[in-house]
């Protein structure tokens, strides 16, 4: 299962193969790149946005140790070595196989790009990393806010936190049952969340009735001590068929 997420989560490099024409084809030959930009762009692999970076804080990298520490690697052909927790990598598409329609395939030769992974100052937006645990109940999210992300002065805006928990959430439903959609999103704010800090945002799977998920969240700082925000969202499993209607 983790590895069906992991394949529906992959970069673009592999969309190249199943693209008819060049993802933004050049007017005239002064916009074609040179040759060694070329072939960074078909065959170097796509950035992990899970990994650190420099603009990563001590809480950050110390939460990222912790949960990684726990963490099994996924190495090709391997055992699992029997740990609670996998990392989920993250890259700036959410699809890695076209698998067909105009539709789709007029998204994958555009400049869409995963939302949350679309800013690439490192630092300045939504720096995370998921966790989730092998029996997939739960899943840990450490997240720290950039500049951009600013709302009310010096706190989070709350559409970027509606953000953060929808992907949690989200990414958490996908890996028990891909693909899916937000069907319904409740949250109560309870606490600002200052710009710059880290917090862990955890989702907890309540119950699945059919194509139904129940999923719940909370968003805390990183000791416990603080509730930031409460969430519940409801994810319907939809067929890909549902993405092409246009
Ligand atoms: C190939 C794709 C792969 C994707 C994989 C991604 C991998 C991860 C990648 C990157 C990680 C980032 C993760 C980010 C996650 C973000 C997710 C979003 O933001 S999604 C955008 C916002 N959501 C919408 O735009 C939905 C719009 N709504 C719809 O399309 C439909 O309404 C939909 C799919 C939700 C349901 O439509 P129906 O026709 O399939 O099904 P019906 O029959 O209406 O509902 C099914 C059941 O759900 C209940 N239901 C539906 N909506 C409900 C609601 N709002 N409240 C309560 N119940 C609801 C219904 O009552 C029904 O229940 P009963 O089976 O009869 O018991």
């Amino acid at each position: 299962m983790a590895r069906n997420l992991a394949r529906i989560l992959g970069g673009c490099g592999s969309l190249v193969p199943f693209m008819k024409t060049p993802a933004c084809p050049p007017r005239n030959s002064s916009s074609i790149p040179p040759a060694r930009t070329l072939v960074q762009m078909l065959f170097s692999k796509s950035r992990d946005f899970s990994l650190p970076n420099s603009s990563w804080g001590e809480e950050m990298m110390r939460l990222y140790e912790f949960y990684n520490g726990q963490s099994d690697v996924e190495t090709e052909g391997e055992e699992n070595q029997g740990r609670e927790w996998k990392r989920l990598p993250s890259y700036n598409r959410s699809l890695k196989y076209a698998t067909g329609g105009v539709y789709l395939s007029k998204i994958i030769q555009s400049k869409a790009r995963l939302f949350t992974r679309n800013i690439r100052e490192p630092g300045a937006a939504f720096e995370y990393v998921l966790f989730i645990n092998k029996e997939k109940e739960r899943c840990v999210c450490v997240f720290q806010a950039g500049h951009l992300l600013e709302g009310p002065p010096g706190h989070v805006h709350g559409g970027a936190i509606a953000t953060m928990i929808d992907t949690v959430t989200g990414t958490h439903a996908s890996a028990i049952s891909a693909p899916v959609m937000t069907a319904n999103l409740n949250i109560d704010y309870r606490s600002p969340i200052p710009l710059g800090s880290t917090v862990l945002i955890e989702s907890t799977l309540e119950k699945t009735e059919g194509r139904k998920l129940y999923i719940s969240c909370k968003v805390t700082s990183t000791d416990g001590s603080k509730r930031h925000t409460d969430a519940t969202a409801l994810f319907v499993s939809i067929s890909v068929a549902h993405l092409l209607k246009g």
